[in-house]
């Protein structure tokens, strides 16, 4: 089974909230991907609603329902519930997706930049982790390179996301070579220890192929922030083809 794709959409959602309306729809966005022959449906909602918010992953979570593909949600189980944010455990409840993706960001930081440290979070993700499976979601754990993944296993974990963001850097200073045996033996690491393997952060069409070529048996990649900018340069062409169009018709 080859690799399959689930669209982050947190960038659209950006976008929408600089103006305050509905545009860019949030769902359209998703159907979009989902009609191009996308997998699943990425959100990681942050509690200073940034990003998508509480009706957004409600809504999303439907639509990937009715949709029959997976909705998987991303969040800090340990972030403190504040007004709009009802807490990710409390979101999951709600929206039931497919896959809960713990990841241990804090609110200051820019996006998410490291996985956890299971040695020192373990015992404290050991009953999140089976309050998540209770609620018939697949479980995930976001995950450096060389973490210690045996012990994502042995808290229950059906998977970890190892984060790209060190290969992705590397890649673009020509140093790919330097970063990947890390992550091929962390994700053989992880298959020994019976866990299947997910990879996502600032995943992009330059750097894609190089890394599934060199680290095998990865299910699923989550890519949001490259591909909504690569959506751009690929539209801009056609979609200022259409406003020149309306103009030459008056
Ligand atoms: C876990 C992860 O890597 C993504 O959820 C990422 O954080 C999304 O990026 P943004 O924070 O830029 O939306
Ligand atoms: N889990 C990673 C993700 O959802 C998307 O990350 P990015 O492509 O926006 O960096």
């Amino acid at each position: 089974m080859s690799c399959r794709l689930s669209v982050n959409l947190n960038k659209i959602a950006v976008l929408r909230n600089s103006r305050g309306g509905g545009e860019p729809d949030l769902l359209r966005a998703a159907r979009t991907c989902l009609d191009a022959g996308a997998h699943g449906i990425t959100v990681h909602p942050r509690p200073d609603a940034r990003h998508t918010r509480h009706d957004d992953v409600l809504a999303l979570a439907e639509l990937a329902r009715g949709s029959g593909v997976e909705f998987n949600l991303e969040g800090n189980p340990f972030a403190p519930a504040r007004e709009g944010y009802a807490g990710f455990l409390r979101l999951c409840e709600l929206a039931r997706p497919a896959q809960a993706t713990l990841v241990p960001d804090s609110d200051a930081q820019l996006t998410s930049d490291h996985g956890f440290d299971f040695a020192r979070d373990g015992q404290a993700l050991r009953p999140l982790v089976a309050r998540l499976k209770a609620l018939g979601c697949r479980v995930s754990l976001f995950a450096d390179a060389g973490a210690d993944v045996a012990q994502a296993a042995a808290i229950g974990a059906d998977r970890i996301e190892l984060y790209t963001g060190p290969y992705a850097e590397a890649f673009a200073a020509g140093r790919a070579a330097d970063a990947l045996p890390a992550f091929v033996v962390t994700a053989q690491a992880a298959r020994d220890a019976g866990l299947a393997i997910n990879a996502g952060h600032d995943l992009s069409q330059a750097n894609l192929g190089a890394f599934l070529d060199a680290v095998p048996g990865v299910e699923e990649v989550s890519i949001g922030h490259a591909l909504v900018g690569e959506a751009l340069y690929e539209g801009l062409a056609a979609t200022v083809a259409r406003y020149l169009a309306i103009l030459a018709r008056r």
